[in-house]
């Protein structure tokens, strides 16, 4: 009996954890194959709680349910098979009848409180999505002083939460309270019957001595019965949470990207040029607001662009689309440049972006915005992000290159040093260094700067855009521009106005400056200073 039991919780506990682990792994997959739209629709905290929370509960849920519906239908099978086999027929025959009733209204009644149920479990994972999505902000909230507001703001969301857990708990209490006592009422009714019975037949007195040691044994096979019938419960309690925790996660899981990454095409090994053919944009989730018209431009090879305009007028979308986070509306997006065609050989052809192989693209494509990615890990860590492979000696060159060494050194880790979340160790012109850094040991043909010194402050700014002048040295770069001191050298300068109306104006800082038209005013306006 120990053994079965040790047996029947080991295999529930492993499949529950195997279930935990693929559905983790199965969240994980979809979730970084996801479009980027969808994460800006979905609040991290959001996306946190489903991937650890949700994925705990339903693993539990699971476990909790199977575990409890085994003990509840050996509990009642075993009871009831005793009961047939010690001759008692028609007791067995009320208990089956009677427990169907019992489980019968059990179940009307279970249904009756699982919304409240539902309810409970959705309100209690607003306060975690909420309180995870604060802490990632920790520093606003500290920064504001805004502490006793935000331990306020919790205990009302959790106030909302306890008020709706308690008629849950009423509701359990009904059901657990109506199911103990019906199953004790049967042992009232079987003993009532019985003596009913044995002052109508008269009954001798080896058969009333026959009758007790049955009440005995029926006595125990009901409490028996009691407790499986006690499981009933808790079984239909974590069904429920496993059911709900099922239906957040494939939230998460069931939109279907509409980005996809073509392993099979042919790799690209060098981008030459860029072109945007007749490229139309709005984004999927606003459709009728265009934020590029009809837009046509080469980045030619090694040249360097920089997008300027009023902000909303796009430019970061440019850089969103050459990245191809979202895709154009209409038009093509065509890459020229060496592509692979086996045995080692490449052939100058041009792919539209849409249909290429996108990873194989992108590691031709160094990309540097405005809040740097730092993720939790060493230097070497970080850096390698470029390039999983570098040799340390190449990592330390392009520490070099991105002036970041000398600092890294000074610490008494060195490369080894841990960096927090999000980089919280750094100051904000080091993290934007070390990102620097890992352009450079990429060494991409393809550079897009989108708006990359804009959160530093004038000294910084100027430094590090020394770095970034010698990034863009013999690469094509696109560039989105806030300040004129970093587009001043660049070879074009492309005007975006704003509310849709795409491409204002093409040419040099110089020629620029010299027409009027909306860089003019921009300039004058003091917007490119
Ligand atoms: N994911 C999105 N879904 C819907 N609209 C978006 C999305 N991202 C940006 N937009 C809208 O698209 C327009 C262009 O945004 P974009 O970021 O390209 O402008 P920008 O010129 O770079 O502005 P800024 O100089 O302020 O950074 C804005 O009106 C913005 O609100």
């Amino acid at each position: 009996m120990l053994i079965t039991e040790y047996l029947v919780n080991w295999t529930i506990g492993l499949f529950s954890l195997k279930l935990e682990i693929q559905e983790r792994q199965n969240i994980l997959i979809k979730l970084v194959n996801q479009d980027v739209d969808f994460f800006f629709e979905t609040v991290s905290g959001n996306i946190l709680t489903r991937l650890v929370g949700d994925t705990q509960s339903l693993a539990f849920g699971v476990q909790q349910f199977v575990t409890n519906i085994i003990y509840f239908l050996t509990g009642c099978i075993t009871a009831i098979s005793i009961m047939l086999l010690s001759n008692m027929v028609t007791v067995a025959l009320f208990s089956g009848i009677y427990l169907f009733l019992v489980i019968g209204i059990a179940f009307m009644l279970f249904i009756k409180s699982r919304r409240k149920l539902i309810l409970a479990f959705d309100k209690k994972r607003d306060v975690d999505e909420d309180m995870t999505d604060r802490v990632s902000n920790i520093s606003l909230i500290k920064s504001s002083g805004l502490e006793k507001y935000e331990i306020k703001r919790i205990e009302d969301m959790n106030e909302i939460y306890n008020r709706a857990g308690d008629p849950s708990i009423t509701w359990s209490s009904i059901l657990n309270s109506f199911i103990s006592t019906s199953i004790s009422l049967m042992s009232s009714i079987y003993i009532i019957a019985v003596a009913i019975i044995i002052v109508l037949q008269n009954a001798n007195q080896a058969q009333v001595a026959k009758v007790s040691t049955d009440i005995i044994l029926v006595n125990i096979l009901l409490s028996f019965l009691l407790g499986a019938v006690g499981m009933l419960v808790p079984t239909l309690r974590s069904a429920t949470r496993a059911q709900n925790a099922a239906q957040r996660i494939s939230e998460l899981t069931e939109p279907v990207p509409t980005i996809f990454s073509n392993y099979e095409e042919a790799e690209i090994k060098k981008i030459e040029s860029i072109t945007l053919e007749g490229i139309k944009f709005a984004y999927p989730k606003k459709p009728d607001k265009i934020i590029l018209p009809k837009t046509s431009i080469t980045f030619e090879k090694g040249k360097s662009y920089a997008f300027v305009g009023e902000t909303g007028s796009g430019k970061s979308t440019i850089a969103k689309l050459l990245l191809k986070f979202y895709e154009p509306t209409e038009g093509k997006i065509m890459i020229t440049g060496k592509f692979d065609i086996g045995e080692g050989k490449t052939k100058t052809e041009s792919h539209d972006l849409h249909d290429m192989n996108l990873p194989s693209y992108l590691s031709r494509v160094g990309y540097v915005e405005q809040e740097p990615q730092i993720v939790f890990g060493d230097f070497w860590e970080n850096i390698r992000y470029a390039k999983f492979d570098a040799t340390d000696e190449e990592v330390i060159r392009a520490t070099k290159k991105a002036n970041l060494h000398d600092f890294i050194i000074s610490l008494k880790d060195g490369y080894d040093t841990i960096l927090g979340q999000r980089g919280f160790l750094l100051s904000g012109g080091q993290k934007q260094r070390l990102v620097i850094a890992r352009v450079f040991l990429k060494n991409p043909d393809l550079l897009i700067l989108d708006e990359a010194t804009s959160a530093l402050d004038n000294i910084v700014e100027k430094e590090i855009q020394k770095e970034l002048d010698q990034l863009m040295q013999g690469r094509t770069s696109v560039t989105i521009a806030h300040r004129l001191s970093t587009i001043k050298n660049v070879d074009q300068i492309i005007v975006l106005g704003a509310n849709g109306k795409g491409i204002l104006q093409i040419g040099t800082f110089e020629e620029l400056i010299e027409k009027p038209g909306r860089f003019k005013k921009l300039y004058e306006a003091g917007l490119m200073g």
